[in-house]
């Protein structure tokens, strides 16, 4: 059995016809909003498909609970784990990781003089290492959503999140000061089984390689 770990978010609407597009049919449960299902059949009796939070699609690939997957290179880039290999940029869920901060700081603030700034992230691990770069200490606190909320209520003046449209942003009275990484979803896939099972791992990643080619 292969088993595909995939986001239960938004990356799945534009997941859906990439699956198509390489032969996977998941069972009806799959698109049913109201299904408590979380491990699903397919055309294909080899391959399952599991449906799990973003940054733990990582973690089943990584243990190779599941073989594949698809996360962000943000999911990536914040866990940095040894026994994932990320072979193809599947070109969805676009975005970009930035700092923002409310927009009437930004009018008088320089982020070239801050040495020590606190921010409100679900992305520790990257913020710290992006201002330690530059010798700026990130003292960091952890939220899991809603991140816009922190600036607002006190909590601390910068957020290091997710931008798209940049609505949520705006709504929120903030603005973009630094892009930290421009963000799109890879097929990743534990290193274990693509040595113990080259034939069929390796299937996956050209079926998706030449799929992607043909959407670009
Ligand atoms: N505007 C966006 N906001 C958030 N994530 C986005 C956006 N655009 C693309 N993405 C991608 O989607 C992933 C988030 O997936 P998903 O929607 O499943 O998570 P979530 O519901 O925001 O958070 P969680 O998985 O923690 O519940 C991000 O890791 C990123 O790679
Ligand atoms: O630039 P935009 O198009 O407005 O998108 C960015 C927003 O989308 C994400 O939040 P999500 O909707 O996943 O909710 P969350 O805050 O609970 O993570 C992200 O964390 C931003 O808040």
């Amino acid at each position: 059995m292969i088993v595909l770990a995939v986001p239960k978010g938004r990356i799945l609407d534009e997941l859906r016809p990439l699956l198509r597009a390489v032969g996977i049919e998941p069972e009806a449960a799959f698109d049913d909003d109201e299904s408590r299902q979380l491990r699903f059949k397919t055309n294909l009796p080899s391959l399952e498909i599991i449906r799990v939070r973003s940054f733990d699609v990582a973690t089943f690939v990584a243990f190779g609970a599941a073989q594949l997957g698809v996360a962000g290179n943000d999911v990536l880039m914040e866990f940095d784990y040894g026994d994932l290999y990320a072979p193809l940029d599947l070109g969805i869920g676009a975005c970009r990781l930035s700092v923002a901060e409310p927009s009437d700081l930004s009018q008088s603030d320089d982020p070239s003089r801050w040495s020590h700034v606190r921010v409100a992230t679900k992305y520790p691990n990257i913020t710290r290492k992006h201002f330690a770069a530059r010798g700026v200490t990130a003292e960091c606190v952890k939220l899991n959503g809603a991140i816009e909320l922190a600036p607002s209520l006190g909590l601390c003046q910068r957020i290091v999140d997710l931008v798209s449209s940049g609505r949520t942003l705006k709504d929120n009275n903030m603005v973009e000061v630094e892009r930290i990484a421009d963000v799109t979803s890879r097929l990743i896939v534990n290193r274990t089984a693509l040595k113990t099972r080259p034939e069929e791992i390796g299937g996956w990643v050209e079926r998706f390689r030449e799929a992607t080619a043909r959407n670009a």
